[in-house]
């Protein structure tokens, strides 16, 4: 049987992508509105506490295009956190005026390819700690999407030994490098959780820097060969006053 790598899991993820039914939101009262966006707004700064807290951690951007209108990503410790979340959210006034437009639930995940031989528990290690339970910059921008390793005749990336593998990592890891301050990655990994395997979320002030850096890995072997692909969200944050401003009509 060909070597499975070893994975490191940390926090746990939901993407959840909703719509706005524009339509109904104008319907209510200026009134209503306003008390509906306050209640979502002590939601949002109960979600911060946690971030502060380094307990967990959230996003909160509008998406471009018509796939959403905004997306509210939250990290915890346990799935089973994230449900209460997303349970608490759907009880909200707002929700009431929100379509599901797509979700995603992953564990952030680092795996062995690149590690060198250690005898540390790297749960203890501090580098190892900041990727698996990630301080979300509030970066401008964010780019998520949804991703396989492709498993089709010749081009299977399960069939590859560890050798192969980690040389290929290599060469991916390399590109991503390069764009070291620029863009941040979390990996996130969704076999047995989700419809593919990981989930891509990237971080940056420079919208193009996403554009660059998937490009770049699209000539890349593992990306080349043997990377599919969902579908793409790309998005701006919504932080201050525009978290407010963004349901006024
Ligand atoms: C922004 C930069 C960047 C950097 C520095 C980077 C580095 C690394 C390293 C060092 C490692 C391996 C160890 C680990 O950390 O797990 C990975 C792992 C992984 N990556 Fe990556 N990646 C980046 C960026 C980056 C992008 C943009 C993508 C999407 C690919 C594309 O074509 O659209 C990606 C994918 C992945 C995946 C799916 C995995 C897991 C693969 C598996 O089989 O387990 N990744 N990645």
């Amino acid at each position: 049987m060909n070597e499975a790598a070893i994975t490191l899991d940390g926090w746990y993820v939901l993407h959840d992508l909703r719509s706005m039914d524009w339509a109904s939101w104008k319907l209510i009262s200026k009134e209503e509105r306003q008390a509906a966006t306050d209640e979502f707004l002590v939601y949002l700064e109960k979600l911060q506490k946690a971030d502060d807290d380094k307990t967990g951690g959230h996003a909160f951007y509008t998406i471009i295009g018509q796939k959403a209108d905004f997306m509210l990503m939250t990290l915890r410790p346990t799935m089973d956190e994230l449900q209460e979340l997303e349970a608490e959210f759907n009880k909200l006034a707002i929700a009431d005026f929100t379509v599901p437009a797509y979700s995603y639930v992953s564990v952030v995940e680092l795996s062995n390819y690149l590690a060198g031989e250690s005898t540390e528990d790297p749960y203890q290690n501090p580098h190892v700690r900041a990727r698996l339970y990630p301080e979300l910059q509030r970066s401008q921008y964010i780019c998520f999407y949804p991703m396989d390793k492709k498993r089709d005749g010749d081009d299977n990336w399960y069939m590859l030994d560890m050798d192969k593998r980690k040389a290929l990592m290599r060469d991916h890891s390399m590109i991503g490098r390069s764009y070291a301050g620029k863009v941040k990655q979390i990996i996130s990994g969704s076999v047995g959780f989700d419809d593919y395997e990981w989930a891509v979320t990237l971080f940056s002030d420079d919208v193009l820097q996403f554009k660059k850096l998937i490009y770049e890995m699209r000539f890349d072997e593992v990306s080349a060969r043997y990377g599919e692909f969902g579908s793409f969200f790309v998005g701006t944050i919504l932080d201050g006053d525009k978290k407010a401003s963004f349901f006024n009509m």
